[in-house]
């Protein structure tokens, strides 16, 4: 027996954090959105319990480490299930990226599983076990949208979803840790902070002018700070007449939105000439 799911990446349309927790987390408020830049992954059912995973690049690791397989091991755990598993991962999403690759991928075992297994699980309780593997697994588990994701972000209030956008994404040759951008950023240093409510009302009006007015992330000034080729490239997407640009999660990947098809394909193209990592995608 096989099943195919379909993990996408995600972008950070607002990111915003509230204050330090006493688990050492931070309170964040932030507005996701997933776009269709997808890794494929085929789960295929096992006689005994061995987990395993292939993956077609090599440095995604494709032992106990990878997010899939943590998701995996906590669902045979918990539902003390006797089968097994072998996971194809066809991988499209540049890793540490800032994009929820690995997060997907989880949210996608999870659903992925819960067909293979038969564990009836409902979306709620797959949002619930997501919070355990990681912050951006739980928003992941809906598979597409746009929603706030609150707490350390495991709490997802799901929105009416964004209007379809043309989207640049451009990952610069740098690798950028989650907990050390969290760790170094000072609330002292930021200067405008999103606003999620006007972020909301762009949403429901579908008014993507304001959406790209709105568009804010509190971690800019850590990854910046830490790598200025990030803010360099921020500036330059701008100035080839991007309508709205912004670093996802905690970088290095920064977007674009770009609200006419002709010159999306024209940034591309000049995009493309230094940068190795671009991608036109859509917002889904
Ligand atoms: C930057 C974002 O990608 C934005 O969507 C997420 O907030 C990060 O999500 P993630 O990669 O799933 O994060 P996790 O794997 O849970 O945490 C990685 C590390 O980031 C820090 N972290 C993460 C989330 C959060 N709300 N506060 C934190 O301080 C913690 O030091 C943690 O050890
Ligand atoms: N399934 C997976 N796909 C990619 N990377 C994975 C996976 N599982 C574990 N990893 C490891 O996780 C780390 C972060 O990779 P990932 O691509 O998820 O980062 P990210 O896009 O920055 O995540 P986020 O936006 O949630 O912070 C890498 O060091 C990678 O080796």
């Amino acid at each position: 027996m096989k099943i195919t799911e379909l993990a996408k990446a995600k972008i950070n349309l607002t990111l915003d954090i509230l204050g330090k927790r006493s688990d050492g987390y931070h309170e964040v408020e932030m507005m996701m959105q997933t776009v269709d830049l997808t890794d494929q992954m085929i789960f295929t059912l096992r006689q005994g319990t061995d987990i395993t995973i292939e993956c077609d690049v090599s440095y995604v690791p494709t032992d106990e480490r990878n997010l899939a397989y943590k998701a995996a091991k906590l669902l045979q755990d918990r539902f003390s299930v006797n089968k097994g598993v072998h996971i194809m991962l066809h991988k499209k999403i540049p890793v540490s990226a800032g994009l929820a690759g690995g997060s997907s991928n989880a949210a996608a075992t999870l659903r992925g599983l819960n067909q293979l297994w038969e564990l009836n699980l409902t979306t709620e309780e797959m949002v619930e076990i997501a919070a355990e593997i990681g912050s951006d697994v739980a928003f992941c588990v809906y598979g597409s949208g746009t929603a706030i994701a609150r707490g350390r972000g495991e709490i997802i209030e799901r929105i009416p979803k964004a209007p379809p956008m043309t989207i640049l994404l451009v990952k610069p040759q740098i690798s950028v840790s989650t907990a050390v951008v969290y760790q170094n950023y000072r609330s002292e240093l930021v200067k405008a902070r999103p606003n999620t409510k006007a972020m909301l009302e762009a949403i429901n009006e579908q008014d993507q002018k304001a959406i790209c007015d709105n568009l804010s992330n509190v971690l800019e000034t850590v990854t910046f700070s830490m790598h200025p080729e990030v803010q360099r490239l921020k500036q330059q997407m701008l100035s080839f007449g991007a309508d709205g640009v912004l670093m996802s999660g905690s970088g290095p990947t920064v977007y674009g939105i770009v609200l006419k098809e002709k010159r999306a394909t024209k940034i591309f193209n000049a995009l493309r000439g230094f940068c190795n990592e671009v991608f036109l995608v859509r917002t889904c």
